[in-house]
């Protein structure tokens, strides 16, 4: 189609200028191709370039298959690149090890950890800080208070609802104060008015820390009601991008 060429021409294009600037994260033609695929295949990933500036939210929206946790997971630093650059400020990301990005990642399915309590749960990320213990603890309560549902450091996670889960999971991901927050299909497992509930205090919890953020979605509905821009991908590629309203 002409018009779907023509578009994805000058997203491309859009792209690889945004690319250049310092702030935020910039993604210049990336590739991934996960070992073992046919070399003659499309890569999961195929020269995706992408720029987010510090405190955007952005929603990466496309079809199962797209490459969209590919791209985020490549972003974390945990798929090499086969070709194009990474960069955070204007700094190669390449050869920078997962957890010393600073970035932040949540899943589906939260992944907490069932043998910690919640408050040991958010506090997880923060051990690695050398943050004094007392602090630690501030940290964690303010967390809880963010996510509604403060005073629960003591409960076992075993025993949370699924929505309760990913709030936990969110107040993890942020108590570290990471400079980017990447978010795999966050709400995906929870049913639709738990996810619309979810949807708005995601939105409102993201702008009140100030989080730089890439949401990984395939509902048009949840991207516009938590993004800023809306991003799609398709093919392995970035297509056009606009304004989430
Ligand atoms: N570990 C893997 N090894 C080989 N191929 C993979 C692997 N993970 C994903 N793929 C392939 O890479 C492509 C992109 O997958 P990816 O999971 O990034 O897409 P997605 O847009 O996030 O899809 P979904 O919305 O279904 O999660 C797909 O063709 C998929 O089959």
């Amino acid at each position: 189609m002409v018009t779907e060429t023509k578009e994805r021409r000058m997203a491309e294009a859009d792209g690889t200028d945004r690319a250049i600037g310092t702030r935020g994260l910039s993604v210049d033609r990336a590739t991934v191709r996960y070992p073992g695929t046919d070399a003659s295949a499309r890569p999961a990933v195929d020269g995706a370039s992408l720029a987010v500036d510090e405190r955007e939210i952005v929603a990466l929206l496309g079809p199962s298959g797209c490459g969209k946790s590919t791209l985020l997971r490549a972003i974390a630093g945990l798929e090499p690149l086969a070709r194009g650059r990474i960069a955070w400020a204007g700094e190669d990301l390449a050869g920078v090890a997962p957890h010393r990005r600073g970035f932040g990642l949540m899943f589906q399915d939260g992944q907490l950890f069932g043998h910690r309590n919640v408050g040991a749960n958010v506090a997880y990320g923060m051990e690695s800080q050398r943050m004094p213990k007392p602090e630690r603890a501030a940290r964690v309560a303010e967390l809880l208070e963010l996510v509604g549902l403060p005073g629960t450091e003591g409960r076992r996670v075993t025993e949370l609802s699924g929505g309760e889960r990913q709030r936990i999971a969110l107040a993890r991901s942020l108590a570290p104060r990471p400079r980017l927050l990447l978010l795999d299909e966050p709400l995906s497992a929870l049913d639709r008015e738990l996810r619309t509930r979810l949807a708005e205090d995601l939105a409102r919890l993201l702008r009140e820390t100030g989080t730089t953020a890439i949401l990984v979605t395939h509902d048009p509905e949840e991207a516009e009601a938590i993004a800023d821009r809306v991003v799609r991908m398709r093919d392995g590629r970035v297509l056009a991008e606009g304004s989430a309203a």
